[in-house]
């Protein structure tokens, strides 16, 4: 095959492999089989083998590469990834509430609700639609640049459906179900198992070889956008609608509620059904919808005023609780 053909066809297989990659990984509904993925990738692999200068870094043979780091490079965060302040109660809920509707003279102020997956927090920096850089988020100011190891993450997109220049955050996770297989696997090799399935996740993108992470089934959910040039969309709903329509992974359970007594009902529900989901949720994550009641509000030193964590009681307090009570 000439190099003006090849280049050609490895273009269509990138396209093809990243879509059905997109199906699997972030739809959950793929539109090929395994057999029909792995001959294209082999497709790929051989052909840019062959003409190695037409590699670039978001080919789908790129997710597990690079060779294993001495060490990470740290990145600065332009914008702070800032945490969260925490409510524990009912009257916590309404006291943020309050607060926010001092803190501004809009009437009509919704809320959306996330669920707050128990995992790490981490940056993806996009240049014209393409991966550049993922980042842990460190202090909040300062994280870990860890691009080898989130590319690996197959629900992270190494390329997103417009050529835009955005920061992209979210929670990396490992599903309950990876983290009890990978226990089980150390416990055989007689390893020191993980806590948790967020200290798996952790473990898991410090890891300096690119190869071992690859291995983590690990996941992703977005929640927020950080820097972005084209900056418009005056809602964290609508961003969040965008950031799917880019090619990302947001949540199915998030939710757009009127006032705090939906916002309320909403933790009732997911305190129930927390058991029902296959990742580790710690909280409910809430925030004001509207981006300019966002702005007016601002941030205290670490958190932003528009935005809380409603905090499930611990498992271990909750059955010291009943222990008293039933004692
Ligand atoms: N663990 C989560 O699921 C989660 C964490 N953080 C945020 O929001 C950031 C951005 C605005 C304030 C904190 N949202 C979430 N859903």
């Amino acid at each position: 095959m000439d190099k003006e053909t090849a280049e050609k066809r490895i273009q269509t297989l990138r396209d093809e492999l990243n879509q059905y990659n997109y199906e699997y990984h972030v739809l959950d509904n793929p539109s090929v089989s395994d057999y029909e993925y792995d001959t294209k990738m082999k497709e790929l692999q051989d052909l840019e083998a062959e003409y190695p200068d037409l590699l670039t870094p978001d080919s789908p043979s790129q997710r597990v590469g690079g060779k294993p780091l001495d060490s990470f490079q740290k990145v600065q965060h332009n914008i702070p990834m800032l945490s969260l302040g925490n409510a524990f109660n009912e009257q916590d809920l309404r006291d943020f509430d309050r607060r926010v509707r001092e803190g501004t003279d809009a009437k009509n102020i919704n809320y959306v609700c996330e669920l707050k997956i128990d995992g790490l927090a981490i940056s993806l920096r996009y240049i014209d639609g393409i991966l550049e850089r993922g980042a842990t988020r460190g202090d909040g100011r300062t994280g870990e640049d860890i691009t080898q190891n989130l590319k690996t993450v197959r629900s992270i997109p190494l390329k997103i459906s417009e050529n835009q220049t955005i920061e992209v955050r979210g929670e990396a996770f490992m599903p309950v179900k990876s983290f009890k297989a990978l226990n089980e696997a150390r416990e055989a090799e007689g390893k020191d198992v993980f806590a948790n399935p967020r200290n798996a996740a952790a473990g898991s993108l410090r890891q300096l070889d690119p190869k071992i992470a690859a291995k983590r089934n690990l996941d992703i959910f977005v929640y927020s956008v950080g820097e972005w040039e084209a900056g418009e969309l005056a809602s964290h709903s609508e961003r969040l609608s965008y950031l799917k329509q880019l090619g990302f992974k947001v949540n199915p359970e998030t939710k757009t509620c009127k006032n705090i007594d939906e916002v309320i009902a909403y933790i009732q529900y997911w305190t129930e059904h927390r058991p029902e989901l296959s990742y580790e949720i710690d909280g409910i994550v809430i925030k004001v919808n509207q981006m300019d009641i966002q702005e007016e509000l601002g941030f205290t030193a670490k958190s932003p005023r528009w935005a809380i964590a409603y905090k499930f009681p611990a498992e271990e307090a909750t059955t010291t609780l009943r222990d008293i009570e039933l004692s």
